[in-house]
C-alpha cells in the first residue's frame, strides 16, 4: 500500500486515478510515500524522509525546493500543458478587459441601481457611453514572452484575433517550436520585443534567472501606452519598477494573476487572485497528469514529466525491479552491476539515464534479492537511495 499526502485539493477525477486497494490518500500522514499539491508552500523540512517522489498538478514548481528533492533523491514531476487553455482563454479576456471600456462600464451601470425609469436610464446612458470607448485589438502587436504550452496557444488565439505575434524565449524546446504558428515574429532580445508590441504577456518560469526579470530598465523600452500582462508569477516583475511607469505613464495599463498591496486601488491595473489554472478542466487534467505520473514511478519507476530527474521508460521484465538513483559520477553502475553480478543474479533488461547531478538506473533481475545486498548497494559511494519493486 502507498500513502499519498495531499497538500491542497487535488481534483476527484485525479485521485480516482489512484485505487483504494493500492493507494491510500490523506491531508495528513507522517511518512508518505508521495506529495500530491498544486501551490502549496513546501519548505525542505516538510519532506519526511519517507518521500519518494512529489507531484505538483500544474505548471510551476517554485512552490517546491527542487534542488534539495534533487539532492535527496527526490522525483519532482509536474503536469505541463495540462492548464495552458485555461491560461489561454483567462489572457485573452485580460486583453479584452485591457483593450475596452468593460470594467468601469459595468461599475457605471451598477452605481444606477436606485432608477426606476428605463427610458431615463436608457438616455442616460446613450449619453454617458463616450466615456468607456475602448481600442480593438484586431491590427495591434502582441509579444508573449515565453512561446511554451500557454505561449503558443496564445500565439494562435491572438493572430486569429487578428493581432501581429511577436515572441521571444531563449530556451524553446524543438516540440514547443513545432507547435508555434509559423507567422509568430521570434525576437532576439526582450528589449527589442518590450520596443515592438503594444500588448506585451508573460509566459515563462520563474527561476533564478528570470526573477526580477521586468525591470525599471526593462520597462524603459515600452511604446507608449503598452499594456503588461503577468499571469506567469509575480516574482518575475519588479513590482515598484511596473508602478513608477505606470506613474510616468510609460505603461498604460497593468494586468496580473498576482495582487499585491501596492497595485490596490489603481485604475491603471486589473488585479485577479491567481485564477488562471481554476477551472473545472484544468483541474482534473493537471490532477489526472499528475497521478497518473506518480502511480507509474511508485508502481514501475517510470519517469514522465519530472522536473528534476531524468524521463525514463522501461518495459517491466523479470522478477523484480531495482530503481536506483545515484549522483552523476563514475564508476557507481559498475559496482552496483558487480554486486549483482558477484550474487549471481541475471539482468533481464536495464536502462540508465542522468540529468546534471544525478543518474536514475531501472534494473530488471531474473531473481528475487536480498535484504543484505540492497544493503550492500545503498551503502555504496554515491548511491542516493534503493527501492525495490515487486
Ligand atoms: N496564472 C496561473 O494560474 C498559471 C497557470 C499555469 C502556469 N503558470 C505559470 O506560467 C509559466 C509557464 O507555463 P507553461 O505551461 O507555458 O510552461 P512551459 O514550460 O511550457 O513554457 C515556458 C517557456 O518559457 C521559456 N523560458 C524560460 N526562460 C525564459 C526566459 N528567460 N525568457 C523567455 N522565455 C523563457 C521556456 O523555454 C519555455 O518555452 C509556469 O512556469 C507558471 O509559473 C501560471
Ligand atoms: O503553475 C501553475 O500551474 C499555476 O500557477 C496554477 O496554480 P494552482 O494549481 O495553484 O491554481
Amino acid at each position: 500500500m502507498y500513502r499519498i499526502l495531499t497538500l491542497n485539493n487535488i481534483s476527484i477525477k485525479g485521485l480516482e486515478r489512484l485505487p483504494r486497494d493500492e493507494y491510500e490518500i490523506a491531508s495528513e500522514f507522517s511518512s508518505p510515500d508521495a506529495i500530491l499539491l498544486r501551490s502549496h508552500k513546501l519548505s525542505n523540512d516538510d519532506i519526511a524522509s519517507s518521500v519518494k517522489a512529489i507531484g505538483r498538478a500544474g505548471a510551476g514548481t517554485n512552490n517546491i525546493p527542487v534542488g534539495e528533492c534533487t539532492q535527496r533523491g527526490i522525483a519532482v514531476f509536474n503536469s505541463p500543458g495540462a492548464n495552458a487553455n485555461a491560461v489561454k482563454e483567462l489572457v485573452i479576456s485580460a486583453l479584452t478587459l485591457g483593450s475596452r471600456g468593460i470594467l468601469p462600464g459595468i461599475a457605471y451601470v451598477d452605481t444606477l441601481a436606485d432608477m426606476t425609469d428605463g427610458a431615463a436610464m436608457s438616455k442616460l446612458l446613450e449619453k454617458e457611453k463616450k466615456r468607456f470607448k475602448g481600442r480593438e485589438l484586431a491590427g495591434k502587436t502582441l509579444g508573449i514572452v515565453g512561446l511554451g504550452a500557454i505561449g503558443s496557444m496564445i500565439a494562435r488565439a491572438a493572430l486569429d484575433l487578428g493581432m501581429d505575434v511577436i515572441g521571444y524565449d531563449p530556451a524553446l524546446s524543438v516540440d514547443a517550436a513545432w507547435r508555434l504558428p509559423s507567422s509568430v515574429q521570434r525576437m532576439d532580445n526582450i528589449g527589442s520585443l518590450f520596443a515592438r508590441a503594444d500588448y506585451i504577456t508573460l509566459h515563462l518560469p520563474v527561476l533564478d534567472a528570470t526573477r526580477g526579470l521586468v525591470n525599471e530598465s526593462l520597462l524603459k523600452n515600452c511604446k507608449p501606452d503598452a499594456c503588461l500582462l503577468n499571469f506567469a508569477r509575480e516574482e518575475i516583475v519588479d513590482t515598484d519598477a511596473v508602478v513608477q511607469a505606470l506613474d510616468e505613464g510609460i505603461l498604460r495599463q497593468f494586468i496580473t494573476d498576482f495582487p499585491s498591496p501596492a497595485l490596490i486601488g489603481r485604475d491603471d491595473v486589473i488585479l485577479m487572485p491567481h485564477i488562471g489554472a481554476s477551472t473545472d478542466e484544468a483541474e482534473e487534467n493537471c490532477a489526472v497528469m499528475a497521478a497518473d505520473q506518480l502511480r507509474d514511478f511508485l508502481r514501475n519507476g517510470n519517469i514522465r514529466n519530472s522536473v528534476n530527474f531524468p524521463n525514463l521508460q522501461l518495459e517491466r521484465s523479470g522478477e523484480v525491479r531495482l530503481a536506483i538513483t545515484n549522483r552523476n559520477v563514475p564508476k557507481i553502475l559498475n559496482s552496483i552491476l558487480g554486486i549483482l553480478a558477484d550474487a549471481e543474479i541475471n539482468i533481464v533488461d536495464m536502462l540508465n539515464k542522468s540529468r546534471e547531478d544525478i543518474a536514475y538506473n531501472l534494473i530488471d533481475l531474473g531473481s528475487d534479492v536480498s535484504d543484505e545486498l540492497i544493503t550492500q548497494i545503498q551503502s555504496l559511494e554515491g548511491v542516493i537511495n534503493v527501492r525495490v519493486i515487486a
